[in-house]
């Protein structure tokens, strides 16, 4: 890993500063002919301007690709705030607590997939320059499929393979699909954006559609296998008996105190008015902006992993710090990833070390804008560290 600037975080003189500001993909801050840092400046206004805009032109174009994607809202993260999206959410910590959350039986596929992951690596490319990219996409994909469906994939099994082509379509056109949301009229014409993210979203339907099936036939009393045991168990409602009760405790109290009442009304008209139905409102988070807001980050652009250390070389979290949002849309997946990046990042850096092939490029930094922003492609030459 490349620290662009010192130890310390100071920004190094420019001499010292070529090979890290290559690795932060930032033009650097301190140059002295003005020029040179007025051109930079433009460019790092241009790329924030690129993000946002790229995110209010996701955020209108969400709406058709959306009802596509998740066959009309059906899912957990496009869903607006339902009894349906709760119960979902609900269904995926039980099915996460079914693995042991933070415990041995999840450590365990992750762990299984470390190891796949480091073997592959090890193999590939024969000591030349290899591609990460789709060793680790297939073992990530790996534990999503065993906690989802229960199913653990060789890395040269083609359903592994039909996966995750179905996953990289999907991420890669579903930003692209903007002009239809913008001009709904358009649905009639033919696109080949839209067209591809189409072919993807059948291509998973038909795989997940066979997998219920397997399920419910092989489906016993038992205690739920994996997420999609849970899904089918869940059709049998349960929780309404719990929200009643809570319902007809707040009725009571506000019975007892009409003021509090009172003052839920006089929100309720002040923020949605008498005139329409009260529903959740979709928000759309510039995560990019938060984690480089210069009122919170000092010198945000540099790769300066020990700001998160205090002092004493201990864990510090700043408050600004939310790479899994917060509330109550938080990524329900945040204690997995957590455990993965850990598991991954750790195995791999003990087992092997990363370098630049000679005479490649250094590995872009700017990265592909999309639902995600993802880093171009890129090879690595993967070197195995002694045993000791
Ligand atoms: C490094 C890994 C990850 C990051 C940075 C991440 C980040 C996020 C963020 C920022 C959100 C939106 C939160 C908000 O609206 O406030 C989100 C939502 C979500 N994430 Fe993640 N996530 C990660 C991994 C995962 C994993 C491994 C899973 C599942 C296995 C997952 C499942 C979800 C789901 C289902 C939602 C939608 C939740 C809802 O709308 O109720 N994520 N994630």
């Amino acid at each position: 890993m490349g620290i662009s600037g010192s130890d310390d975080g100071v920004p190094l003189p420019y001499k010292d500063r070529r090979e890290s500001d290559v690795e932060t993909g930032f033009p650097p801050r301190t140059f002295t002919a003005t020029t040179t840092a007025r051109r930079a400046l433009a460019r790092d206004q241009r790329l924030a301007e690129l993000k946002k805009r790229s995110l209010r032109n996701y955020s209108a174009e969400m709406h058709h690709v959306n009802d596509l994607l998740t066959r009309g809202g059906k899912d957990i993260a496009f869903s607006d705030f339902s009894p349906l999206w709760k119960s979902h959410r609900r269904l995926v910590h039980s099915s996460f607590t079914l693995f042991g959350e933070g415990t041995q039986k999840l450590q365990d596929i992750v762990l299984s997939a470390v190891g796949g992951l480091c073997e592959e690596l090890q193999a590939s490319g024969g000591g030349g320059p290899v591609d990460p990219g789709p060793a680790v996409s297939r073992a990530v994909t790996n534990v999503v499929c065993t906690l989802v469906f229960g199913s653990t994939y060789g890395p040269d099994d083609p359903e592994l393979a039909q996966v995750m082509e179905y996953n990289d379509g999907i991420v890669e056109t579903i930003t692209r699909g903007g002009l239809v949301d913008i001009y709904p009229c358009l649905k009639v014409f033919p696109s080949e954006v839209l067209s591809k993210l189409k072919e993807c979203i059948s291509v998973r339907d038909r795989l997940l559609t066979r997998k219920l099936e397997e399920h419910k036939a092989s489906m016993t009393e038992d205690e739920p296998r994996d997420l999609l045991d849970a899904l089918i168990q869940a059709q049998t409602p349960r929780g309404v008996e719990t929200t009643s009760t809570t319902l007809l405790w707040i009725l009571a109290y506000l019975i007892h105190h009409p003021q509090v009442q009172e003052r839920v009304q006089r929100e309720l008209d002040k923020v949605v008015g008498r005139g329409r139905g009260v529903c959740g409102t979709r928000v759309l988070v510039n995560m990019w902006a938060i984690h480089h807001d210069p009122q919170h980050w000092d010198q945000p652009d540099l790769f300066k992993p020990e700001r998160f250390l205090d002092d004493q070389g201990r864990r510090k979290t700043p408050p600004c710090f939310l790479p899994f949002g917060a509330g109550p849309r938080v990524c329900v997946g945040e204690s997995l990833a957590r455990m993965e990046l850990f598991l991954f990042l750790s195995s791999l850096l003990q087992r092997m070390s990363f370098r630049r092939p000679d005479g490649a490029p250094p590995p872009d930094l700017q990265g592909r804008v999309g639902v995600v922003l993802q880093p171009l492609p890129y090879k690595v030459l993967v070197i195995p560290r002694e045993v000791s």
